[in-house]
C-alpha cells in the first residue's frame, strides 16, 4: 500500500509589518517568513475507499473544519488515482501560536496528495488552491525563506543568515481575527525601502497581543533576558534567537514549567520538500 510520511514545519515571522487594510477586511503586510527543521508529522495512505479519513491528534477539530480535511477535498476534483487517503496526524505544534501549525498542515497535505493522487499540479497552482483556505499555506508551498507581501502570497526569496531558535507558547491561545479586528492595531508602518536591516523591523502586533494577554508579556520579558526576542504572526508564541543550539537547549532548561517550548534550526528550504524529493527518488 502506498504510504508516505512527512514533517510539516512550523514558521516563525521574523518580522511583520502592518501596512494596511483592503476593502474585504485582509491586511496588507510585509513579513520575513523562515522555515523551522520542526513540525508536526503526517503520514498518507491511499485507500480503496473513496473517501477522506483523519485519524491521530484531531480532538477539538470537527473533520470538515481541518485544514487537512479541507486541504484533500480542495484536490478531489484533480486527482487521476480513483483512491482515497488515510491521514494520520500527530501534532507537535502549538494550536493557534502563530507558528502556522494548521496552515504548515494543510500546506503538507497538497504536496502529498498531489503525488499520490497524481494531479499533476504545479507549485504555484497549489498555492493558489492553499491561500483559499489560509493567507500562510502559500508560504508553506513554496517552502522557502521567504519575504511575504500582500496578503501573505506575494513572495520573494531572501537569504537570511540561520540561526537556532528557542519557541515558547505561554499557553494562551490568541484569535487571529480578533487582533486583525482590534482597532487599536496599528496599520500604517511604511512599506520597507531598499535596502533595509532587521534593526528597523518589529511585529506590529506584539504591543498589541501583550497588553490584551499579560502571559505574552511576561514571556518576551523573560525571553529578553536571555537572546533577541520577538513575538510571531499574532501570537502567542515567543522566539529568541541563539547562534548555537546548546545555549538555546540550557535556557529551554530553565523555562517555567507552566509554558511549552522548543528549540529548533531555521531552513533554507522546507524539510518537506526536502523528504518528498527524497521519496520520490526512492519510488523511481
Ligand atoms: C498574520 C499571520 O499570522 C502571519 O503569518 C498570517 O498571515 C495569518 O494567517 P492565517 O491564520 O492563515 O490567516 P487566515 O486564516 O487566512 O485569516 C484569519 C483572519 O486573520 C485576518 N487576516 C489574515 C491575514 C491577513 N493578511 N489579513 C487579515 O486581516 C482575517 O480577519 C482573517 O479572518
Ligand atoms: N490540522 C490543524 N492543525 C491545527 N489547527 C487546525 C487544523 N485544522 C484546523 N485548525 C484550526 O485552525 C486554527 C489556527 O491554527 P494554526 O495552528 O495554524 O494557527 P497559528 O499558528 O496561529 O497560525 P498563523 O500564524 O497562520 O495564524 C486552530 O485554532 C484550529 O481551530
Amino acid at each position: 500500500m502506498t504510504k508516505l510520511t512527512l514533517t510539516a514545519p512550523a514558521k516563525l515571522n521574523l518580522f511583520l509589518h502592518i501596512n494596511g487594510q483592503r476593502d474585504d477586511g485582509y491586511h496588507e503586510l510585509e513579513s520575513l517568513f523562515t522555515m523551522l527543521d520542526f513540525g508536526d508529522e503526517l503520514t498518507f495512505e491511499l485507500s480503496d475507499y473513496d473517501d477522506i479519513e483523519i485519524s491521530g491528534d484531531v480532538q477539538g477539530i470537527p473533520k470538515e473544519d481541518n485544514l487537512i480535511y479541507k486541504a484533500a477535498s480542495a484536490l478531489l476534483p484533480r486527482r487521476r488515482v480513483k483512491k482515497g487517503v488515510t491521514v494520520h496526524l500527530t501534532k507537535h505544534l502549538p494550536m493557534g501560536g502563530g507558528v502556522g501549525g494548521g496552515s504548515s498542515d494543510a500546506a503538507t497535505t497538497l504536496l502529498a496528495l498531489n503525488t499520490l493522487w497524481n494531479c499533476q499540479l504545479s507549485l504555484s497552482e497549489l498555492a493558489n488552491i492553499g491561500l483559499q483556505l489560509g493567507a500562510d499555506v502559500p508560504v508553506f508551498i513554496n517552502g522557502k525563506t521567504a519575504l511575504a507581501q500582500g496578503v501573505g502570497e506575494q513572495l520573494s526569496s531572501f537569504e537570511q543568515a540561520h540561526k537556532w531558535y528557542l519557541v515558547v507558547a505561554p499557553g494562551v491561545h490568541v484569535s487571529t481575527a480578533k487582533i486583525f479586528t482590534d482597532p487599536a492595531l496599528p496599520r500604517d508602518t511604511p512599506k520597507l525601502k531598499a535596502p533595509w536591516s532587521m534593526t528597523e523591523t518589529r511585529n506590529d502586533c506584539e504591543e498589541l497581543v501583550k497588553k490584551l494577554y499579560p502571559e505574552v508579556e511576561k514571556t518576551l520579558t523573560w525571553l529578553l533576558k536571555y537572546a533577541p526576542s520577538r513575538m510571531t504572526g499574532t501570537g502567542s508564541c515567543c522566539f529568541a534567537a541563539f547562534d548555537d543550539e546548546q545555549t538555546a537547549q540550557r535556557v529551554l532548561q530553565d523555562m517555567p514549567s507552566s509554558w511549552q517550548g522548543f528549540v529548533a534550526k531555521s531552513a533554507s528550504e522546507s524539510i518537506t520538500h526536502k523528504q518528498l524529493a527524497t521519496w520520490l527518488n526512492k519510488e523511481k
